[in-house]
């Protein structure tokens, strides 16, 4: 379980997030909405240990996050993308896959590791879909093929968290019911948080939402709970929670 108590930031006296409580149960795909400058990268940086807290508490598994470097955090079994691309374009999907899964072990397990795939790459490479890529430079693959390949590459450091920012952004229709169907499948064995603006995509895909706004949960419920809630329909500046894309 993730759990955030009175969680604050404050950039210059700016508050970022102003006492943000957040509970998110093992196994649950979470998705976090909110205008643009609401707190959701913050929050994500926050878990991750990338941002520090001037207050507040982040449990995870039992262990506080607060106070505990980036790497130790994912050795925890935390796992982020970045809105910026990690792949490497001229190195192979498998490649790719095989350099993210030894990422988070530590380097003398490396030393008398076997050749071959491992199971943690066989296993990403299969639930991402991108077996018959295997061999192809990460280069030409398509926008959507290379967000499910930085999917992929989290799913192979075996974290039991994942937090994915904006996953869809850019992708085709079809390209996003594969990833929602993906991101449902992942949360059947990991706790999942997403990120995400497109209201479309989060009335097929989502099942709970939590509203951030001005560093603040705002309203947590269902995609219809969330869109019905008159404080949700004010924040996005009086348009409809349905036309409330953000960027
Ligand atoms: N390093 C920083 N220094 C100063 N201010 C920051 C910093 N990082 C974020 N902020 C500010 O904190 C607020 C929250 O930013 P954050 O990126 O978390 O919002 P967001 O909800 O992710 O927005 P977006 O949808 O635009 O990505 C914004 O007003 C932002 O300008």
């Amino acid at each position: 379980m993730l759990e955030l108590r009175d969680v604050r930031v404050v950039f210059d006296g700016f508050h970022a997030l102003d006492g943000v409580d957040l509970t998110v149960a093992d196994g649950e795909l979470r998705f976090l909405i909110g205008p643009n400058g609401a707190g959701k990268t913050t929050l994500i940086d926050v878990i991750t240990g990338l941002t520090r807290p001037a207050a507040g508490r982040v449990r995870f598994g039992g262990y506080d996050l607060v106070g505990r470097k980036e790497h130790q955090i994912v050795r925890l079994g935390v796992g982020r993308t970045f809105q910026t691309s990690v792949v490497f374009e001229e190195l192979t999907v498998l490649e790719n896959l095989d350099l993210a899964a030894c990422f988070r072990k530590p380097l003398w397990s490396l030393a008398g590791r076997r050749r071959g795939v491992s199971d943690a790459v066989a296993e990403a490479l299969a639930r991402t879909g991108l077996e018959p890529l295997a061999g192809r430079s990460a280069g030409v693959l398509s926008h959507g093929q290379r967000q499910w390949l930085e999917i992929g590459m989290l799913l192979a450091q075996r974290p039991r968290l994942l937090l994915l920012d904006e996953p869809v952004a850019g992708m085709s229709k079809d390209e996003r019911d594969r990833t929602g169907q993906l991101l449902t499948e992942i949360a059947d064995d990991h706790t999942v948080i997403v990120v995400e603006h497109d209201m479309e995509f989060l009335r097929r895909h989502a099942s709970a939402v939590t509203v951030l706004h001005e560093g603040r949960v705002l309203v947590e419920g269902s995609v219809e709970q969330v869109s019905a809630d008159p404080r949700v329909q004010e924040v996005y500046l009086g348009r409809r929670p349905s036309d409330a894309v953000g960027k």
